[in-house]
């Protein structure tokens, strides 16, 4: 028998950070997943010694989710190494065979914005059988994610197999809607908790865990 929604925890993942004293503290606030950029061109971008530093910050029982967009293998291969991360997230054009081939659980990013967004969850499932599960976000194809832009929750495909998170635009302000709209396995931010680019705000991040455990107990 699958499990009342109430029973149930959205996973919380707060991306792109860039100082361990950030870390450190969304682990407090409720953080289930820390998001370490290596994406080229993202202004939260980190070199794989920085995040390595910022992992010493993780409090127990926090995944560290190391994250590319079409870097070279080696590059990936020297994160994993360095950073030793629980689950990978690739934004880019990589197939299931170059995901899968680090030994570490991956989530695929799935372009959700632009006018190629209509994804079927069989094409999803027989592309990237080896995804942990995926990430719905608001950039179009070949786009980056970390916009701050949402996109059209009801765009997300219907009967897909694995978990997804949600991600886009998503800010403590509309999560409560967000989760009570496409109940996802885990909600994704990065944009809705900063400062500026790479600073995470504690205000930002304590209403955003609020907002999520608000819609957690929400009953129907
Ligand atoms: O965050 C980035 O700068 C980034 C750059 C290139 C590819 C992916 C990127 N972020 C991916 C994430 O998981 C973000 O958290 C997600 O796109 C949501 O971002 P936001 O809309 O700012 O909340």
């Amino acid at each position: 028998m699958s499990q009342p929604r109430t029973l149930f925890r959205t996973r919380v993942k707060f991306c792109g950070f860039t100082r361990p004293g950030d870390v450190r503290l969304a682990c407090e606030l409720g953080a289930d997943a820390i998001g370490f950029v290596f994406a080229a061109g993202s202004p939260r971008r980190v070199a794989a010694e920085e995040a390595r530093a910022m992992r010493q910050a993780l409090a127990p029982l926090v995944d560290a989710v190391a994250l590319f967009m079409d870097n070279p293998v080696d590059e990936v291969r020297e994160v994993v190494r360095q950073v030793r991360p629980s689950l990978l997230q690739f934004h880019g054009n990589e197939d299931d065979a170059f995901c899968r081939g680090f030994g570490v659980p991956y989530l695929k990013a799935i372009p959700m914005g632009g006018e190629l967004a209509d994804q079927h969850p069989a094409a999803l499932h027989s592309r990237f059988p080896g995804a942990a599960g995926f990430l719905f976000d608001s950039h179009a194809a070949g786009g980056s994610g970390g916009s701050g832009k949402t996109f059209d929750w009801k765009r997300i495909p219907v009967g897909v197999q694995k978990p997804f998170v949600l991600a886009g635009g998503i800010t403590p302000d509309n999560v409560y809607e967000a989760i009570l709209a496409t109940l996802p396995w885990g909600v994704d931010v990065s944009s809705g908790i900063e400062s500026a680019p790479g600073l995470k705000d504690g205000d930002k991040m304590r209403h955003f865990v609020e907002e999520v455990r608000r819609a957690d107990c929400h009953v129907e």
